[in-house]
C-alpha cells in the first residue's frame, strides 16, 4: 500500500458510493459522509448489491465481502471522517459553490498533507482550488467513470495551482486501485473525456428532437454500429439526468453552442425524470 492509506469520500451518491467502495475492496480504510444518514443508508445498499453480485460472479470471497465492508466507515460528519486522513476524493453534486465549500470545510479539518481529489464531470480544478487560498496546491481533478467498481480509466486534471507531488500522490492512489490513468496536463472545463462524451450526446438529443428516430434506435444505433456498450441516452438515464444537465450547462458556458442544454432535457429535469435514479428518463427503469 502506498502511504495514501485512509481515504475519505465525501458524497454517497452515484459516483462517491462506487469510489468509497472500490477503495475499501482494494484495502484503504474508507469514510464515507453524505448529509443524512438515509443517504448513507441508500450508498450502503447500493455497495451491498454491487458486493453481492462480485462474489456472485466469483471475483470476490465471500469472506472478503464483510472485511471489505469493515474497512469502510460512515459518517454525516466531514470534520470527524477527514481528521485523520491522507487522501480525500469529494463527489458531491456538479455545483462550483458546493464543491469550493465542502471542499473548504475538508481543508479546515484535514491534516496539512492530504490530497484533495475532486471527481467533477468538467468543472474548472483551478476554479474550485481557487476557494482554499494557499491550500489550493493540494487540489487535483480525479474524474472516475460510472461504475466506479468497473470502469477502467482515472482521468486526471491538473489545476493552475495544482504540485507536482499532488498529481504523483493522486497517480499512485489511481494505480492502487487498479486503474489506469490518463492526465489533461491544461485545466479546461470538460478536460479530455467530457467533450468527446458531450459530443456525441449532444447528437443524440439533436436527433431526438428532429424526431429522427426512437430513443431505442438512436442507441441501437451507436450500440450495433461502434460496439459502446450503452447508447448515448441510455448513458445519460445511468449518470442521472441531474448531474448531465449540469455537465452540459458547465460546458455550454465554456465553450459555447455546441454544449447548449436542449429545453427537453431541462423540462425532464425539471419534473423529476433523473434516469434510472428516480425510475424514469429517456427509458422507464420502473422494473428494474
Ligand atoms: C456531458 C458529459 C457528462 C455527463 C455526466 C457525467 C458523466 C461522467 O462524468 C463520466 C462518466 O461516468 S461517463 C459514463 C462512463 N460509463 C460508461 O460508459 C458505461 C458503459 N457501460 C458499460 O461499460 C457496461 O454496460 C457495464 C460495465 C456498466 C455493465 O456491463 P454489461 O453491459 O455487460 O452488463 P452486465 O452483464 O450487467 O454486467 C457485466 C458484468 O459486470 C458485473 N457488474 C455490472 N455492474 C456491476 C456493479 N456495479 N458492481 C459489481 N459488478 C457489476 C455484472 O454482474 C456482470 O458480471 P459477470 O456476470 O461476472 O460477467
Ligand atoms: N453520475 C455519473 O455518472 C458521474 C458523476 N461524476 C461527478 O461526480 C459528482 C457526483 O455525482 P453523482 O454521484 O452522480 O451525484 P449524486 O447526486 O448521485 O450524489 C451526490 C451526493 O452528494 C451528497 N452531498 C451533497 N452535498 C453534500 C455535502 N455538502 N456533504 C456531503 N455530501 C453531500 C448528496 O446528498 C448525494 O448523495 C459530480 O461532480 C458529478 O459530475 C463523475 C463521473 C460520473
Amino acid at each position: 500500500m502506498t502511504d495514501l492509506q485512509r481515504v475519505a469520500v465525501i458524497g454517497g451518491g452515484v459516483m462517491g458510493n462506487g469510489i468509497a467502495q472500490l477503495s475499501a475492496m482494494k484495502g484503504h480504510d474508507v469514510r464515507l459522509v453524505d448529509v443524512s444518514q438515509e443517504r448513507l443508508d441508500s450508498a450502503l445498499a447500493s455497495i451491498g448489491t454491487s458486493l453481492d453480485r462480485f462474489v456472485k460472479s466469483g471475483k470476490l470471497d465471500a469472506g472478503d465481502r464483510a472485511d471489505v465492508l469493515d474497512r469502510l466507515r460512515t459518517t454525516t460528519s466531514v470534520a470527524d471522517a477527514v481528521s485523520d486522513v491522507d487522501l480525500v476524493v469529494e463527489a458531491v453534486l456538479e455545483r462550483l459553490d458546493v464543491k469550493q465549500a465542502v471542499l473548504a470545510e475538508v481543508v479546515a479539518h484535514a491534516p496539512v498533507a492530504a490530497v484533495l481529489g475532486t471527481n467533477t464531470s468538467q468543472l474548472s480544478i483551478t476554479a474550485i482550488a481557487s476557494a482554499l487560498g494557499d491550500e489550493a496546491h493540494r487540489v487535483v481533478g480525479m474524474h472516475f467513470f460510472n461504475p466506479a467498481v468497473l470502469m477502467r480509466l482515472v482521468e486526471l486534471v491538473v489545476g493552475l495551482e495544482t504540485s507536482p507531488e499532488t498529481l504523483a500522490r493522486a497517480e499512485a492512489y489511481a494505480a492502487s486501485l487498479g486503474k489506469e490513468t490518463v492526465v489533461c496536463r491544461k485545466d479546461s472545463p470538460g478536460f479530455l473525456t467530457s467533450r468527446f462524451s458531450a459530443i456525441l450526446r449532444m447528437e443524440a438529443l439533436h436527433m431526438l428532437e428532429e424526431g429522427l428516430a426512437t430513443p431505442e434506435d438512436i442507441d441501437k444505433a451507436v450500440k450495433l454500429a461502434f460496439n459502446h456498450p450503452m447508447g448515448p441516452l441510455e448513458l445519460g438515464d445511468f449518470n442521472g439526468l441531474d448531474t448531465y444537465l449540469d455537465a452540459l450547462t458547465g460546458l455550454h458556458a465554456a465553450h459555447g453552442e455546441r454544449f447548449r442544454p436542449p429545453v427537453e432535457l431541462k423540462n425532464m429535469v425539471a419534473a423529476g425524470r433523473l434516469g434510472r435514479k428516480s425510475g424514469r428518463g429517456f427509458y422507464d427503469h420502473s422494473g428494474s
